[in-house]
């Protein structure tokens, strides 16, 4: 099983705009600094957060449990203007996982709710035969064929696009799909053969772009992400052919 962790800000539309619209550029540094801190804290645990849509992240917590997660609760409502409230669940793929932590914690009221504040909804937490699979997904030679020839803008447009095409497909999987810089994706896909995987990359027709990919399986997601950074820079080094490498702890 995967654990999925989804951590909101509570109340954050109005908070935004009262008493009056808040300047961008400080909106901006408070979700900048909010996420590299809850980061920094789940990392502490072998986590790994996914900023997604900043007021909304998920973050992969095999191995962490209700104190774990009260602790960066507090800490963040310790040093922050804004609460956030949690919602844990688990489930044999990551997309079942964070179905079953939105719902956890929608249960306990609305995103804008007042009454609702530094909530921590668990509807189930992985044992020790939990696990965590991640594929990390790369454009080839991004850097030579656009980031160096194109606009920056058009580069960004490719990978936008690239990132839309494999949320579509993996989803049908049960797999999520994450932006985590440059030309890269974290892919969480318990119960995704690499098999599946390849065939994915193989339909690079409907975006003409060359992917490759490394997955690893661990019991952690720090482990996991580790695994398959070594897998894809295996695949780099012409150490194997595959277009998808896997590798277990
Ligand atoms: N978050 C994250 N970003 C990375 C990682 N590796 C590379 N990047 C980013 O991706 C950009 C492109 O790096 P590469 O993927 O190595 O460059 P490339 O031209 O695609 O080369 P190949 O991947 O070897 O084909 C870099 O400028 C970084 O921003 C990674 O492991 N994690």
């Amino acid at each position: 099983m995967i654990q999925m962790t989804l951590i909101q800000i509570d109340n954050y539309g109005p908070w935004t705009v009262t008493p009056t619209p808040r300047r961008e550029s400080d909106l901006q540094i408070l979700q900048a600094e909010l996420y590299a801190d809850l980061q920094r804290q789940f990392a502490a645990k072998q986590g790994l957060v996914f900023f997604m849509r900043f007021d909304n992240m998920l973050a992969i917590s095999n191995g962490m449990d209700m104190e774990d997660h009260l602790r960066i609760q507090e800490s963040i409502g310790n040093r922050y203007p804004i609460t956030v409230s949690m919602g844990v669940g688990t489930a044999r793929t990551p997309y079942d996982a964070q179905r079953k932590a939105t719902k956890a914690l929608q249960s306990h009221g609305g995103a804008q709710s007042e009454d609702r504040k530094e909530v921590l909804a668990i509807d189930s937490l992985a044992d020790e035969n939990g696990f965590v699979q991640i594929a990390h997904i790369d454009i080839n030679g991004i850097t030579e064929t656009l980031t160096d020839t194109m606009p920056a803008y058009d580069t960004s447009f490719v990978v936008n696009r690239v990132q839309h095409f494999l949320m579509k497909k993996l989803i049908k999987k049960g797999s999520l799909l994450f932006f985590i810089g440059g030309d890269n994706f974290m892919s969480p896909c318990n119960g995704l053969a690499p098999e599946g995987l390849l065939k994915i990359i193989n339909e690079k027709d409907e975006i003409k772009i060359a992917l490759k990919a490394g997955i690893g399986k661990a019991s952690t997601a720090e482990k996991a992400a580790n695994l398959a950074d070594l897998a894809l820079e295996e695949i780099r080094g012409g150490f194997t052919y595959d277009l998808v490498h896997l590798m277990k702890e």
